[in-house]
């Protein structure tokens, strides 16, 4: 990769970067051209050994330090990752080959405001004083110890820093193990944190598939883990997690409904539709891929949605003027050709896109299906690409029925003119991150995460603290102890 500040080596422990060549070898290829642009190393046993050492050790020094001298150097770390927002959206545009025009103003920028705000939180992160008569008990927020972070491919750069940020406010270390297919943004991460004046150990990065997240997990100086990922990996790690009573944060998969009414404003609900199915190529893990039209405004949406598609400009992500890039492998493309045929076999409506487009990269078209039913395959799996299925339906209590019918949880829209209606419909449906008249707005100040299958636990606002923290209680009594004898 002719690229000058790409990573230097494969894994950052202690506080620079390390390498062992005895690690199978973990080749990252740019989407776009289907190119290997750097390879670098899973980590062995005793690399992972040696990050957790790390944390282990560095952990009881920073949990020393005040909250607002730990906040300090979150805060610096988002400010550079803000003065770096160019280079490091490259980076990302290299590692996921989503379009610089996306990772310019949602990746790093979403890191840095979570390194932001939990920077800001740190200093004020307490516990209370609770009187009984003349006895009290008071409470101390202490952190877990050493916390394991692991990565899907989608957001690497706002992953690592959505976990880290709530993680080290609270005083607790990480070990963060990224993506194999996206290793490059988390060193980058890990780089800077250690120049805003992180001290060593407090974060690291290791590299690997799901061995190397197993043997974490697995480690009996683990506190904590925080997976983002698909639901059977989610299985495997909160099973492996429970085993040893560790706190976990599950941010999984869904197959989210978006809600469009008659009355709504047709562009806008256009625009919701776009972007809850083809931002970042369609892998998003909110977005709100079962799209619920009512019979009255179906034909001009799908009208008004075809003929918006059209200027959707594909390409070259690095070409600040493409809106839709590749695949981020060559086996996702697959999935996601695999669920094409399918819709067709099952008789959906192919209204748009379907093929995918030839040439090195890894990009296939945007794709629609109208006349979706409930039991088809596109309709129930999760697909996490860029294909949108239109299903009809005639009213409220049928659509509110029809989008819990699910075993996924994570969010859910809804686009209407009467507000009361709006609420009423959000109220009844399971989700955990849901949208009025909008769609996959994530900020660092609302919680983000899904009920059912789609997860457990929050992350991002005041609530993620209570998943990175835990509770002393202490009971002071004032007077003679009375004991039975
Ligand atoms: N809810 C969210 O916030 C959110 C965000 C982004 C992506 N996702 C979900 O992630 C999925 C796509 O990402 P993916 O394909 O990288 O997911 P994945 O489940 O294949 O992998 C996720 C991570 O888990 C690791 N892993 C795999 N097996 C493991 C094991 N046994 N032990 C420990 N770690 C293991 C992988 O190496 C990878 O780092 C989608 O389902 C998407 O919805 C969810
Ligand atoms: C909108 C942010 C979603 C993160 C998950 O993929």
């Amino acid at each position: 990769m002719a690229y000058e500040t790409q990573p230097t080596a494969s894994h950052f422990i202690n506080g620079t970067y390390v390498d062992d060549i005895a690690g199978t070898s973990l080749p990252v290829i740019y989407p776009a051209t289907g190119k290997v642009i750097a390879t670098l190393h899973e980590a062995t046993p005793a690399l992972v050994d040696q990050a957790l050492a790390a944390a282990a050790a560095a952990q009881i020094e920073w949990a020393k330090m005040t909250g607002r001298e730990r906040g300090r150097i979150l805060t610096d770390a988002a400010r550079l990752i803000r003065k770096r927002n160019h280079d490091l959206s490259v980076l990302e545009t290299y590692d996921t080959g989503k379009p610089y025009q996306e990772t310019s103003v949602a990746d790093a920028s979403s890191a840095a405001d979570a390194l932001e705000y939990f920077g800001g939180l740190a200093a004020s992160l307490t516990g209370e004083h609770i009187q009984l008569g003349e006895d009290w008990v008071y409470t101390v927020r202490e952190p877990l110890g050493v916390c394991v972070g692991i990565g899907a491919w989608n957001y690497p750069t706002q992953i690592a820093c959505w976990k880290a940020a709530p993680a080290l406010a609270c005083g607790n270390a990480m070990v963060f193990k990224p993506s194999e297919t996206t290793p490059l943004s988390a060193l980058k991460v890990a780089e800077i944190l250690v120049e805003a004046g992180l001290p060593a150990g407090v974060f690291n990065v290791v590299q690997g598939t799901g061995p190397v997240g197993a043997q974490l997990i697995g480690d009996p100086r683990v506190a904590k883990v925080s997976l983002t990922g698909s639901v059977p990996t989610g299985r495997k790690v909160y099973a492996a997690a429970a085993s040893n009573m560790k706190h976990v944060t599950m941010e999984l998969g869904g197959k989210s409904p978006l809600v469009i009414f008659d009355d709504a404003d047709l562009d806008n609900a256009v625009g919701g539709a776009i972007l809850a199915n083809f931002y970042s190529t369609g892998q998003v893990c909110s977005n709100g891929t079962r799209v619920f039209v009512q019979k009255g405004i179906k034909d001009a949406f799908l009208a008004r949605l075809a003929e918006r598609l059209k200027t959707a400009t594909i390409g070259d992500p690095q070409d600040p003027n493409t809106i839709i890039g590749p695949m981020v492998s060559a086996r996702q493309r697959e999935i996601v050709e695999g669920y094409i045929a399918k819709g067709i076999e099952e008789g959906a409506r192919l209204v748009a896109g379907g093929k995918r487009i030839d040439g090195d990269g890894f990009f296939i078209e945007p794709t629609i299906f109208a006349d979706v039913t409930d039991n088809m395959t596109i309709a129930k799996e999760e697909i996490f690409g860029p294909v949108m299925a239109v299903l009809d339906f005639e009213d409220e209590a049928e659509a509110i029925a029809r989008a819990n019918a699910t075993e996924f949880g994570l969010s859910a829209g809804v686009f209407t003119r009467d507000i009361s209606r709006a609420h009423r419909v959000i109220g009844q449906i399971k989700a955990g991150s849901c949208f009025i008249n909008s769609y996959n707005d994530a900020p660092v100040e609302a919680p983000f995460g899904g009920s059912k299958m789609s997860g457990v636990g929050r992350e991002n606002s005041k609530t993620a603290i209570n998943h990175y923290s835990q509770l002393k209680s202490v009971y002071v009594r004032m007077g003679d102890v009375e004991a039975p004898f």
